[in-house]
């Protein structure tokens, strides 16, 4: 079968072809046999997603998009975390024009991923909290390697998920499933994830999770591709439309949540948490 050989020749390293090495914090590696573009994100130790990193993502997901790749696959160059989700330093007494800039980039780079007109999956191969999730989520597939946790967590950190982030949830989840982990700010292992179907497959190791992916976007290759990408789109256009139409008011809501000392009070007791545990080990 077509996706068959497509995932073998991708996970056998075959014949790769490193077409980006412009940004900094990703890379776009497209296989030249399947066509299957990998863009992997790099910003050690977390892949917290800072200013810098939304904007490389959004710069690669652009390159796929206009090199005519076949789909997409997100993963992660760090072997235990996929994406700590949004950089909590941009958050935490934050310089407010980039606080800005930084929210702006992050709607802009999930617009760009969750319209995207190529097939689009994520090989997690590390722990998925909150934004780590949103990426996730915003794609069409989920793979995920055992032993770590994915999840929107965002009500732990005091926080509320704005309404697109539960949009991307909720395009994989059943409402009734993901109100109540929203509400909890549950995090998942990654059984429990196969479980609730917030991830489609698990892999052993991140070359499966890869090779899966690439199955996955195998099963599009007889369809056509105008046909397919019209149609993701109008499944996901009103969730699309949404923000575009209350991006300004989202942005608000944002600036004005992050300059609450109550807020700022939370951030600085999860930082230094996280500290902690690092001493503690
Ligand atoms: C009506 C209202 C309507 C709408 C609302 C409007 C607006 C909404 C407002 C706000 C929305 C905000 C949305 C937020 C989404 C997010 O993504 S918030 C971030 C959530 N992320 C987390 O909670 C993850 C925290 N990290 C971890 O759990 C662990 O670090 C992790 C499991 C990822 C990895 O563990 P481990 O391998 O053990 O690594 P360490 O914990 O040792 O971490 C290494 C260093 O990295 C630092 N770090 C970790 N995560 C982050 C992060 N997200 N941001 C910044 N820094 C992070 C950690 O402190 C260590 O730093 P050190 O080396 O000690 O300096």
């Amino acid at each position: 079968m077509l996706h068959t050989n497509l995932s073998r020749l991708l996970a056998s390293g075959g014949p790769k072809r490193l077409i980006s090495t412009v940004n900094k914090l990703t890379t776009v590696e497209v296989n030249d046999k399947t066509g299957i573009a990998i863009l992997t994100m790099n910003r050690p130790p977390v892949n917290g997603l800072n200013l810098e990193l939304l904007q490389d993502l959004k710069s690669s997901i652009d390159e796929i998009e206009g090199n005519k790749s076949r789909g997409l696959i997100l993963t992660s160059s760090s072997p235990t975390i996929f994406s700590a989700g949004l950089d909590i330093l941009e958050m935490y007494k934050p310089d407010m024009d980039r606080c800005r800039a930084f929210w702006s980039q992050l709607q802009e780079t999930w617009l760009a991923l969750y319209g995207s007109s190529v097939p689009t999956a994520a090989a997690i191969n590390g722990h998925s909290p909150a934004g780590g999730c949103l990426l996730a989520t915003s794609c069409e597939y989920r793979v995920m390697v055992p032993k770590f946790t994915i999840g929107l967590n965002e009500t732990q950190l005091g926080m509320i998920a704005p309404q697109w982030f539960m949009s991307a949830f909720l395009s994989v989840l059943p409402q009734r499933e993901a109100e109540r982990a929203l509400n909890q700010g549950r995090m998942f292992t990654t059984e429990e994830a196969l479980r609730v179907g917030l991830i489609d497959e698990t892999a052993n190791s991140k070359e499966e999770a890869i090779e899966k992916c690439a199955a996955f976007i195998g099963t599009f290759a007889k369809v056509n591709p105008l046909a397919r990408s019209l149609t993701k789109q109008q499944f996901r256009a009103a969730d699309l439309q949404q923000l575009k139409n209350g991006r300004k008011e989202d942005l608000e809501k944002f600036l004005f949540t992050v300059s609450q000392p109550a807020l700022q009070k939370g951030l600085g007791i999860y930082l230094e948490g996280l500290k902690k545990k690092v001493k503690k080990q």
